[in-house]
């Protein structure tokens, strides 16, 4: 495991872009696992400045999201579709038709899952996954469980994490209850991994991923298990970390 302390959130994105960039000049037509929240943010900006500046191009680039919410229309302001064309795929040259997000408005959930994890395989597989992290451990909606979920499913969401979601809806009522995303199984397939970190309230949930047991209380712990795993903390972050 390589964990690299960023002095802050803004060197934190740029390692976080240049590791993205390195990954698609090393492979032509890279396959990009992607996630959303506000710690990507900062790499997503450091990726479309290097692609306005023409230092990368992400024509032959194929992207497949961690997961969406459940019942939130596309056009919706919080689904993660909309995060991810408003936030990165609407200002780069990325083919529409190879960027892949979960339907969380399929009338079939199970077949949507089964469809998803067809398609990452069809791929070829992911080359490299960029996660973020809940308070709670999370990584996608993998919420702390009894047991690891492996492949692409549904989620009933943990009342932390929809406490912690309801500062983009406004209430937590209207914080959707289900979400779809991959699973363990599907995420520890990668190739690589890099986990991003930012701020005072992911420090517990960095220590307990990376220095504490292995459970599937807390997710991310299953990551110290991976061959190619990348963490990027800021101070903050990484303030707990022996
Ligand atoms: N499903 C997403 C996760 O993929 C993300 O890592 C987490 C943390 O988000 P933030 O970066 O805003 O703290 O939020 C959501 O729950």
């Amino acid at each position: 495991m390589n964990i690299i302390f960023a002095r802050d959130y803004d060197e934190l994105s740029r390692l976080a872009a240049a590791k993205v960039a390195d990954t698609m000049r090393s492979k032509p037509g890279a396959v990009l696992g992607l996630p959303t929240g506000s710690t990507p943010l900062g790499m997503y900006r450091e990726l479309i400045s290097m692609y306005k500046e023409g230092k990368l191009s992400f024509k032959d680039v194929t992207t497949f999201n961690l997961d969406e919410y459940e019942g939130i229309p596309k056009e919706d302001e919080n689904s993660y579709y909309r995060f991810m064309r408003d936030n990165f795929f609407s200002h780069i040259d990325i083919d529409k038709e190879r960027t892949n997000i979960p339907d969380g408005m399929s009338c079939d959930v199970e077949g949507e899952c089964r469809d998803y994890e067809r398609r990452i395989e069809k791929a070829g597989g992911i080359d490299l996954m960029v996660l973020g992290i809940g308070n709670n451990g999370h990584i996608g909606f993998n919420e702390p469980a009894s047991y690891y979920a492996g492949i692409t499913h549904r989620v009933k969401l943990h009342e932390n994490t929809i406490e912690a979601n309801s500062r983009f809806f406004g209430s937590i009522e209207k914080v959707p209850k289900y979400a779809v995303t991959m699973g363990i199984k599907s995420i520890m397939q990668c190739r690589s991994i890099m986990m991003l970190a930012s701020g005072k309230a992911k420090a517990d949930a960095i220590k307990k991923a990376l220095e504490g047991p292995i459970t599937p209380e807390l997710p991310a712990s299953v990551l110290q298990l991976h061959r190619d795993l990348t963490v990027i903390v800021d101070e903050e972050a990484g303030s707990l970390l022996k």
